[in-house]
């Protein structure tokens, strides 16, 4: 085959073969009009910006300086998950969690999709790097996409371009991503404002750790170094090589003594995830800083420590329900722009607003592109819409948020939403009953997502629609790690719930910035210096073994917050028990005694 000439090709800005060999052939398999190799300037977030205001799909923000409104096709809106594929080699190890396709089936459906699909556009190639580029060993990855909102998504949200290239050298490693939005442009073609497909495919290939996309713009479909990359591939790889890639924020508490703590967190959505990652203490003296709001990678240092690092560079948190109060370190942290908004709605005087932001403005432009006021029966914005923002611009980021060594982490909290059973905080009674607590985590749907609200899901360490391969294998390998001789050195592991409902539907508990008593008392477990009751669920505080000092809730709530209810855990075991017939004989026998114990000791 003659090597086609594609204007952009023949000056590749690197001499790495494999990367150039893989170029060529996509190039010739999509036939772009042209290929650009993205370089992370500030030249070439100007020009694709403006590309794309022309073409209607960005509006610029009078109010934000350099940042844009975008609005995607109502069918694009967030990730697809009955179109995401684990394509291993063998069945079983996808598992029961994931979806399946032999990977050479899957290759020969996707690659006709891909034919010719980016004519009439730009393929560009997007080198970048997962995690600080100053590694011990940088996590490279080549993304080459037909979307100009995918390049300067990853101006904010990777390390990209010039900078992540001059790492590959001639032969470094690196994961192959492919993306297109799938929609052709003949020539003389109006192009319109989202170009995507109805026909969707986000496929992973774990033993060649590839990442094929087709046919979505939106988010973790097609950025990806997000899910795909830094938790499905990389999933795979911390299971082979010994460390984790998990779905949790990363923070640092100091304490009024300015001694500095650093804690990982799994949330499933809609349990404000974020708003802890940036949380505002209002407990006197105490401080939290961000490292992270969505992905630590956590590797074993000289001293046994579980070390995280945050793979991003920026945050992709959902819009609704954040503002002032909720979580003023985003708000101020948007505030100074250069950031992306997806799926808000925009302001007459050119600024974003979203539900949850207080008293609605008497007119908005919805994220449909429809007039909107307050009495409008559609949301102005979509449920899943988002900001897009860099790191480096949040006030309450720690010094450390972009250290390759990472940073020591001393707790992991798993929490869901929960309105009974599960008390405000428990700690777990070591390792494996941790590990058990994060395997049978549970949250209930809420309106955010579709279906009815109120039914209690699964969602093992919040990581379900991640797990890069069979859960069972998964929870073996978080076992295992529980059995290395230096397990004294391993986190300490909680399990946290802030969304418990009295008799009367009233939350027990007033959260956000008063969750910091929470993690006061944990640390202070960690010390040594707090008490607890030991209870068949695991170590669980009365009412005065928190600090309330200055909170404006009844005892009587608090004590409902945390009470133990033997017959709720009862009517526990058979979900559980339910969960991990799902899962299959995988399940490590640690999780199945781990739950027999439970069993006994409710008696
Ligand atoms: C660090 C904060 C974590 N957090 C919480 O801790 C939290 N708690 C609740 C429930 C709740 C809602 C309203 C009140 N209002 C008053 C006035 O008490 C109290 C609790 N909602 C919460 N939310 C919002 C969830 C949707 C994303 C939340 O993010």
């Amino acid at each position: 085959m003659t090597a086609v000439t594609i204007p952009g090709l023949e000056h590749a800005p690197t001499n790495h073969a494999r990367l150039l060999a893989w170029v060529q052939e996509v190039a010739e398999l999509t036939c772009p009009d042209e290929v650009v190799w993205a370089d992370g300037s500030q030249g070439e977030w100007d020009r694709l910006t403006q590309k794309l205001v022309d073409a209607g799909t960005f509006k610029p923000l009078k109010k934000k300086q350099n940042s844009f409104w975008a609005a995607s096709d109502p069918s694009d809106v967030a990730r697809v998950e009955e179109r995401t594929y684990i394509c291993s080699v063998r069945e079983e190890d996808a598992g029961a969690t994931n979806n399946w396709m032999d990977p050479s089936e899957m290759k020969a459906i996707m690659t006709e999709l891909y034919r010719g699909c980016m004519r009439g556009r730009t393929m560009y190639v997007i080198p970048f790097c997962m995690g600080p580029l100053d590694a011990e060993k940088p996590m490279l990855g080549v993304e080459i996409t037909d979307s100009e909102y995918v390049v300067v998504s990853m101006h904010i949200m990777t390390r990209m371009g010039t900078k992540a290239l001059a790492v590959f050298g001639d032969d470094a490693d690196f994961v192959p991503a492919l993306h297109s939005l799938g929609a052709p442009l003949e020539p003389g073609q109006q192009d319109v404002q989202w170009p995507c497909n109805d026909t969707k495919y986000i496929s992973h290939f774990p033993e060649t750790r590839e990442i094929w996309s087709f046919g979505s713009g939106y988010g973790g479909n097609a950025l990806l170094g997000k899910k795909c990359y830094s938790l499905r591939i990389a999933s795979v790889m911390a299971r082979d090589e010994g460390w984790l890639a998990e779905h949790m924020l990363i923070l640092k508490l100091t304490s009024p003594e300015n001694k500095a703590y650093y804690i990982a967190a799994a949330f499933p959505s809609a349990c404000g995830k974020t708003n802890l990652a940036m949380l505002e203490p209002t407990i006197p003296g105490w401080k939290v800083e961000t490292l992270g709001d969505d992905i630590a990678w956590m590797r074993f240092g000289e001293d046994g420590r579980l070390y995280a690092v945050n793979p991003e560079n920026g945050f992709f948190g959902v819009a609704p329900g954040t503002d002032y109060h909720t979580n003023p370190n985003a708000m101020r942290t948007i505030a100074k722009g250069n950031s992306l908004f997806t799926n808000v709605a925009l302001t007459d005087d050119g600024d974003v607003w979203w539900e949850g932001m207080g008293e609605p403005p008497a007119h908005l432009t919805s994220w449909k592109h429809q007039d909107w006021t307050p009495d409008s029966e559609e949301l102005s914005s979509h449920p899943n819409s988002r900001y897009c923002t860099p790191i480096e611009q949040c006030d309450i980021k720690a010094p450390e948020w972009d250290d390759p060594k990472g940073v020591p982490i001393s707790a992991i909290f798993f929490g869901g939403r929960r309105a009974t059973t599960i008390p405000l905080v428990t700690e777990s009674r070591d390792w494996q009953h941790g590990t058990y607590m994060g395997a049978t985590l549970s949250s209930e749907t809420t309106a955010a997502a579709v279906g009815k609200t109120g039914v209690v899901r699964r969602d093992p360490m919040a990581m379900l629609p991640f797990i890069g391969y069979n859960a069972g294998d998964y929870f073996q390998h978080w076992v295992d790690l529980g059995k290395r001789a230096d397990a004294d050195k391993l986190p300490k592991i909680f399990y946290v719930n802030w969304f418990r409902r009295g008799e009367d539907k009233r939350f027990l508990w007033p959260g956000f910035g008063e969750n910091s008593r929470v993690l006061k008392w944990a640390i202070e477990r960690l010390e040594g210096k707090a008490a607890a009751v030991e209870t068949p669920i695991g170590y669980v505080p009365t009412a005065d073994d928190l600090d309330l000092e200055g909170l404006d809730a009844s005892h009587e709530d608090i004590e409902a917050a945390l009470e133990f209810n033997a017959d709720e855990w009862r009517a526990e075991i058979p979900l559980v028990e339910e969960w991990f017939a799902k899962i299959g004989e995988k399940v490590p026998t640690t999780l199945r005694d781990q739950l027999e114990a439970l069993k006994q000791r409710l008696g």
